[in-house]
């Protein structure tokens, strides 16, 4: 399966030591990257008759004076203009630097705020900008000359092309830096960083192209997981990411494979959804219409006794159970929260005794969050739980805010796993799911249209529909659960407006559709 990394700038910067240290040089890996960039660059913008790059203090200004030198092969006109002085360079840096002055790339320094002017001019000239000021080695806010260089990048109405990250971003975090350059694409080079996908970074990337391979293998890679973690040995688990990567339709493929023709619904599993209160009706029935719509042979309610005859008689499909049944120990997975209010505690803390695959939502969370013995109870589940907070019930359950949360979210996720020791879905744009072993997959689809009341009850009950089935079909958990939220995300962004139960049935074509092999869901 092809897998598509998220690295941290430290995960990065060990990767690149790993491979140096295994015999590639880190002049190669930066001529590598200039020669992407430059094919990369040609291929995006028709009109090349003059590229400007804007060179920066570091490693990612070095990869744009290799590109310059690739690009000059191709006898296009280039100008690099230096942010320091060319002579202040040193290393690799330098090497490239004075190759492209060989080239006959036009390499001019802009080193203080009195070249604003001479910047100004030379973006004015040009069909593309590339922007190679700073990379994954920033790490204050830009101020001086750089912010106005970076406004000046953004008022030239050039398309913008930055290597790896646009300059200003934070590479951990995606946010902004003070100013940051808005991308029309970038090139990321041997990895996606967090700072491509999270906060304002997502928006200042633009079109995200392929990872430009530099020759960092997976290994590599994989080592630099392990060598940042930065835990005390005295700790008694760490809880640094063991992996990070981007959910593809790959996982989806591996998590609805086409059904067998012998299929009947017991083959599909049986969920049940506890939930429901008054005034809240719809919550219990759009998780059973979720779990239906993401393959469940079947799907039932048990709700509170009061609100039973509301919700049997509203509809056909999902079975409706008042809480004195106990037809629920048969259980194949069981999702806990929907319109269920603060009450249920007590039910709720037998639902956590069970061995059942449990998906604890919305109100389940509340009242966790609100009661030390219910999340000593989760957290000491055994069974396989899977919690699904948007960012308000992950600041209840980590007793924290709402922007905190949102500020880094990938801490969020790593602090809710190592609270709650299950499997955690963090909902918001770019949902991240982790796997109780701090493995992170983001989510990468979806659609503000998804932000609408009833979403969240169509997803646990799509997420319990996985739990139910896992027999059989050979895709790992991970595939599983975050590919359920990649299918809801997907069904969401298709065109036109609906409602939240007619979301479920989005999300039952795009399902059937990966089932029949129908080719690729956008
Ligand atoms: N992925 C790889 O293996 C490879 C990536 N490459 C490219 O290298 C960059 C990362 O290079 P690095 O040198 O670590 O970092 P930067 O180019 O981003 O810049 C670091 C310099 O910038 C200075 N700095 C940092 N913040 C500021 C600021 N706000 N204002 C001014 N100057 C700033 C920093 O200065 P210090 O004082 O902190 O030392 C550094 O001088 C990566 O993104 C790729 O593009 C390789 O080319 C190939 C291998
Ligand atoms: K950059």
């Amino acid at each position: 399966m092809g897998i598509t990394r998220i690295l941290t700038a430290a995960q990065m910067r060990k990767a690149d030591e790993i491979t140096i240290a295994s015999g590639l040089s880190a002049f190669d890996l930066m001529d590598r990257a200039g020669r992407i960039v430059a094919n990369s660059a040609l291929k995006c913008v028709p009109d090349y008759s003059r590229i400007v790059v804007i060179a920066g203090p570091g490693n990612n200004g070095g990869d744009g004076f290799a590109a310059a030198c690739h690009l000059r092969k191709y006898r296009i006109p280039v100008t690099v203009v230096s942010l320091v002085p060319v002579d202040s360079l040193s290393g690799e840096l330098k090497k490239h630097a004075n190759l492209a002055v060989k080239a006959g790339v036009k390499v001019r320094e802009a080193t203080s705020l009195g070249a604003i002017g001479e910047v100004e001019r030379w973006l004015s000239r040009s069909s593309i900008v590339i922007d190679a000021i700073f990379g994954t080695g920033l790490c204050r806010g830009l101020g001086g000359l750089m912010a106005e260089v970076v406004a000046k990048i953004n008022a030239c109405d050039r398309p913008v092309f930055s290597i790896d990250i646009a300059s200003g971003i934070c590479s951990d975090s995606g946010v902004i830096l003070g100013v940051a350059v808005k991308a029309d694409m970038t090139l990321p080079i041997a990895a996606t960083k967090w700072g491509h996908w999270l906060a304002e970074g997502r928006d200042y990337t633009g079109r995200l192209l392929d990872v430009a391979d530099i020759g960092i293998s997976d290994d590599a890679i994989e080592a630099s997981w392990r060598e940042t973690c930065d835990c005390d040995d005295e700790q008694e688990r760490c809880f640094c990411v063991n992996s990070a990567s981007l959910i593809n339709d790959e996982y989806l493929k591996a998590a609805w494979p086409p059904r067998p023709r012998l299929s009947h619904k017991g083959y599909f599993g049986h969920v049940w959804v506890f939930g429901g209160s008054v005034g809240f009706t719809g919550a219990p029935q759009l998780a059973g219409l979720g779990a239906y719509a993401a393959g469940a042979g079947l799907a039932s309610i048990i709700c509170p006794d009061e609100v039973w005859p509301i919700i049997a008689s509203a509809n056909l499909e999902v079975m409706t159970h008042p809480e004195s049944s106990s037809a629920w120990q048969k259980a194949d997975a069981i999702v806990a929260g929907p319109g269920w209010g603060l009450e249920r505690g007590e039910l709720l803390s037998r639902l956590l005794d069970t061995e059942k695959p449990l998906v604890v939502d919305a109100d389940a969370l509340n009242m966790v969050a609100a009661n030390p013995a219910l999340q000593s109870k989760l957290a000491n589940r055994t069974a396989l739980t899977v919690i699904t907070p948007h960012p308000g019930e992950a600041a209840r359950l980590l007793e924290s805010d709402i922007g905190t949360v949102q500020d880094d979210r990938k801490q969020a996720v790593l602090d809710l796993v190592r609270r709650y020791r299950c499997w955690v879905v963090l909902k918001g744009s770019e949902t991240l799911v982790a796997s109780p072993d701090r493995d992170i997959y983001l989510n990468p689809f979806g659609s503000p249209q998804l932000a609408i009341a009833g979403s969240g009850d169509v997803l646990a009950g799509m997420i319990g529909a996985q739990l139910s089935r896992q027999k059989g079909d050979g895709a790992t958990l991970g595939e599983l659960i975050s590919s359920t939220v990649a299918l809801h995300a997907k069904a969401g962004a298709r065109e036109g407006w609906y409602l939240p139960g007619e979301l479920a049935k989005l999300v039952s074509e795009v399902r059937q559709n990966l089932e029949r092999g129908d080719g690729k869901e956008k």
